[in-house]
This record gives C-alpha cells, structure tokens and sequence, in this order.
C-alpha cells in the first residue's frame, strides 16, 4: 500500500485491541495513518502494531522513550524492528540519549523516522516554571528543535503554534509533527498550545495528530470528512 498523501495522523487512544480496532476498520489507510499510544500498547502489546500493519496502515508509535542512552537505542531499535513508520524519543533526554538511537538505528539499516518530544502540548508557561524553566514554550522548543536535528532525529513534536519558527531553524525537510491539533467543533480538554487544523498546516506543520476530535465525536467519519474539507478549502 502506497503512503498516504494526507498529513493526518489519527490517534488511537482507546483501552483496547478490540476498541482501537473497531476505529481501525472504520478508516482507510490510504486517507491517513495512525498512532499507538501508551494506554493502547500498554493493554494489547505488539499484537496492536501486527493487526494494524495487517489492515495496510503506517503506524507512529509514539511511546516517548526517555531514558539513559543504552536503553532508548535497544527500545527504538525494538519498534522499529517491528515495522512501525515512526516511533520518538523526549528531547528532554539529551544529545547522548538521541544520538544512541538514532545511530542504533542507522547500525541496524532500519528506516523507521525517528523523531523527538519538545515541549508537551498541554503544556504553557506557568507548567514551564513550575519544572524549573521561566520562558516560554517556543524559547524551549527553539531549544529542543535545534538540539534534535544536531543529534539525528528526523523531526520534532511540538505545537502547531512552533512549526514556522521549527522551519525557519531546522529546514523544510525536517518533519513538524503537531497534536494539538483543535478543529472548530472541537472542545480544547487538556491541551493548552492548540491551532486549527488549516491553521497548523499553513504554519509550516508536515503532520497533523488529531485524536478525540475524531475518536470522541458523535459520528467520527463525519469528523474526519470535515477535517479532510477543511484542509482542502
Ligand atoms: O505534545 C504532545 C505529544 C503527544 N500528544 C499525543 O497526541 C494525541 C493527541 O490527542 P487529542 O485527543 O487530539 O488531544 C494524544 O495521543 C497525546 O498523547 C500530545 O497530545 N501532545
């Protein structure tokens, strides 16, 4: 099955198999990829990763590794032995930590994008501080974006509110993948650095992860559709 054109990357957070898969069969691989998050792949292990492959979907697995460099190198090397398009590391880990990877990586010939986690979405200022950082998001993702793209990572996640500024420092190549991603219909919920669907696409955004504005609507096709025409408009 060839790439989907589409930068939508639908994300299944559901507590199990059976529920993610029931999404699933209602999308088509060929409008759009998924991702495997932490409550999905903690419930139903790689069998997620084999029965999504088995449908013809590209999967983002998006575990955020953080650990010391040994460790992370074995777990991306692992996802990515596994088949999966993209898996990420938090950037919070260092140079070291994602260097290791991404050479583990390039070792190993395995071709899956390796990206990393700036600044969390759901994250504003006053959480910044709150960690020990007084600046603004962008200040840090700025940060992060650059230190990525040193150590090997293919692209970064962030905010749609970032991605012009991740383009300008980092190139257009380099992939901006942005949840956070609020459609007007959509309420906020936990994320705090939120930006249209055509919003984030037109500040330079390669990927857009949209979960519970389609997961969660009453009618998820309808969701997805009005997302779709929104992006084309
Ligand atoms: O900074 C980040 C990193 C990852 N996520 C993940 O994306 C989806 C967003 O889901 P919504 O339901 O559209 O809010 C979710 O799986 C997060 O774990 C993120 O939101 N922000």
């Amino acid at each position: 099955m060839p790439s989907p054109e589409s930068p939508l990357i639908i994300a299944l957070d559901y507590p199990s198999l059976d529920a993610a898969l029931c999404m699933a069969d209602r999308l088509d691989p060929r409008r759009c990829r998924v991702k495997v998050g932490k409550e999905l792949f903690t419930r139903s292990g790689p069998d997620v990763l084999e029965a999504l492959h088995g449908r013809g979907f590209e999967v983002f697995l998006d575990l955020k590794f953080h650990d010391i460099p040994n460790t992370v190198a074995g777990a991306v090397q692992a996802a990515a032995e596994q088949g999966v398009w993209m898996v990420n590391v938090h950037a919070g880990g260092g140079r070291r930590m994602m260097e290791a990877a991404s050479e583990c990586l390039k070792r190993h010939g395995l071709h899956t994008h390796l990206i990393a986690v700036t600044v969390l979405t759901s994250m504003e200022r006053v959480d910044l501080a709150e960690i020990g950082l007084d600046i603004e998001p962008l200040e840090q993702v700025e940060r992060l974006a650059r230190l990525a793209q040193q150590s090997g990572m293919a692209g970064v996640v962030s905010s749609a509110r970032e991605s012009a500024r991740v383009r300008e420092l980092c190139g257009d190549d380099f992939l901006k993948v942005t949840p956070g991603i609020r459609p007007s219909f959509a309420g906020v919920g936990d994320q705090r650095r939120v930006l249209t669907p055509a919003d984030a696409m037109a500040a330079g955004s390669t990927h857009l992860v949209i979960g519970r504005p389609v997961t969660q609507a009453d009618d998820p096709m309808a969701a997805l559709e009005a997302i779709e025409r929104e992006l084309i408009d």
